[in-house]
């Protein structure tokens, strides 16, 4: 058995997952937290790689290496940070995001350059941002790279730095169109050229860790979604991590000029139009913590709840917000009265908040041409009933559920299958169904409960869009 491993170096933590190169069953896996907050020293992904990885390597042929999209991670002359990096969450650079676009001319203008029209996440912003706010720092930067891009560079001993057209395509420098960096928009951000990374086609070895395992490029975690959950035509991904996220594979590259779908490039030759929230798995922890329960009880609380909890409904904007583009947000609830104050309704209307935000982003994949015949739901708070109960009413489309998996570790470990073999293998995988439930019976029709008209009115009411 040809064994190949798959790292998932995400927001909350770091997965690591060994398999069989032929049939993606897992072997072995790991995982260990990475720290709060939205700077985080990349030497804290190193070390969570290293303690997840420890005793599950024997053996392996070949890894590679997902990441957290979009984070920068600044360099000077001899390779050490010389700040933090600025993770995907982290909204200080939403006034740099708005400077570039005026600077170009327009949102339309990114999106037609890079495919994405730039918002806090985005990489160039947080170049502008380094460079405005940070003289020392950025006069010491050489170059820049992405966590996966970071990562993969110390496993292959610090040589030349490699990344994949996926994670480039987060970057705003790089466009999924052309293939090419777009130098002139980082020199334009942060005032003068840095060393970045090079773009390697899949399937390739880029290089080998210091006991001899072969290295795939690696990807952005969602890339590796794709890879990971084998898409078809027509099945559009709902992932619940630490971001909200919609995705589907593209034959063509998109540039949406409304900035809700960013045109991202996939990890082999396609594209990945995906529409990303900020506040998802996480707003279920803070309802739970706030309930005085654990995930377990708020789904509970959650399904014990009328559809449309009674009216009450969430704005869960907590840590700000991305899609919409509202980074200096907080959450609002608004429709409280004697009826609708309980347990049960602020539970069901979290996890209705998280969802309506994601069911916008499947209607702008769909208005935008994306064809969407099921979703897959995947990530953590995948695993919370409430939210496999709710979601098909939302949606409005099949939902199915693949079996609880790590798909962002298994999507780099076919990766790596792939360069170490040469070919892509075929995993097999059984999806379940999700429905209503219960829900069905109260529901009149999925979506038809009133939620996502008030989650419109609410958001109109308080933010104006
Ligand atoms: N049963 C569950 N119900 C709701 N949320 C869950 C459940 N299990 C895990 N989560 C949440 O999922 C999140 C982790 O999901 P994951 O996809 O690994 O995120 P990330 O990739 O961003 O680190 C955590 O916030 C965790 O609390
Ligand atoms: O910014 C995006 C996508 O554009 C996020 O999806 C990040 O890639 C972080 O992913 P998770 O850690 O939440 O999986």
């Amino acid at each position: 058995m040809t064994l190949v491993a798959g790292v998932d170096s995400s927001t909350q933590s770091c997965k690591v997952v060994v398999c069989d190169a032929d049939t993606g069953e897992v072997q072995r896996s790991a995982a260990l937290p990475h720290p709060e907050g939205s700077e985080v020293d990349p030497a804290a992904w190193w070390t969570a790689w290293e303690g997840a990885s420890a005793g599950l390597l024997d053996g392996v042929a070949a890894l590679s290496v997902a990441g957290q999209q979009h984070g920068m991670v600044a360099l000077d002359a001899e390779g050490a940070s010389v700040r933090p990096a600025l993770l995907w969450n982290d909204t200080r650079s939403a006034p740099q995001a708005a400077e570039l676009i005026d600077e170009l001319g327009g949102a339309g203008e990114w999106a037609q350059a890079v495919g994405t029209v730039p918002v806090a996440s985005l990489t160039v912003t947080k170049l502008r941002w380094l460079a405005e706010h940070e003289p020392g720092p950025a006069g010491r930067t050489e170059r820049v790279m992405l966590p996966h891009d970071w990562l993969t560079w110390c496993l292959t001993g610090r040589g030349e730095a490699v990344t994949d057209r996926g994670d480039a395509s987060g970057t705003g420098y790089w466009s999924p169109a052309t293939g090419e960096y777009r130098t002139d928009l980082l020199e334009r951000a942060f005032g003068r050229t840095l060393e970045v990374p090079r773009v390697v086609p899949s399937p390739a070895v880029v290089g080998e860790t210091a006991t001899g395992i072969q290295v795939a490029p690696g990807t952005g975690d969602n890339m590796a979604a794709a890879l990971g959950l084998q898409l078809q035509p027509g099945d559009v991904v709902v992932s619940l991590g630490t971001s909200g996220v919609v995705f589907a594979i593209s034959e063509a590259p998109s540039a949406d000029p409304t900035g809700i779908i960013a045109g991202f490039a996939d990890a082999t030759h396609r594209f990945l139009p995906l529409v990303c929230t900020m506040n998802c798995a996480r707003v279920l922890g803070a309802a739970a913590t706030m309930l005085g329960t654990d995930l377990t009880g708020l789904s509970d609380l959650a399904l014990a709840a009328r559809p449309g909890a009674d009216g009450l409904t969430l704005l869960p904007y907590l840590d700000g917000e991305r899609t919409p583009n509202l980074p200096t947000a907080t959450g609002t609830l608004v429709g409280l009265t004697r009826q609708s104050m309980t347990p049960e309704n602020l539970a069901r209307a979290a996890v209705e908040g998280m969802l309506c935000g994601l069911t916008d982003g499947l209607d702008a994949l769909r208005a935008s041409g994306v064809r969407v015949d099921r979703v897959l739901l995947t990530g953590g708070a995948a695993q919370s009933p409430a939210v496999r109960a709710i979601a098909p009413l939302l949606f409005g489309v099949p939902v199915s559920a693949p079996p609880t998996a790590e798909y962002v570790a298994l999507g780099a470990a076919r990766q790596a299958a792939w360069a170490a073999t040469g070919h892509l293998p075929e995993w097999p995988r059984e999806d379940q169904p999700c429905t209503g439930g219960q829900d069905t019976v109260d529901s009149p029709a999925p979506g038809d409960s009133g939620v996502r008209s008030r989650y419109a009115e609410a958001r109109l009411a308080r933010h104006g869009l």
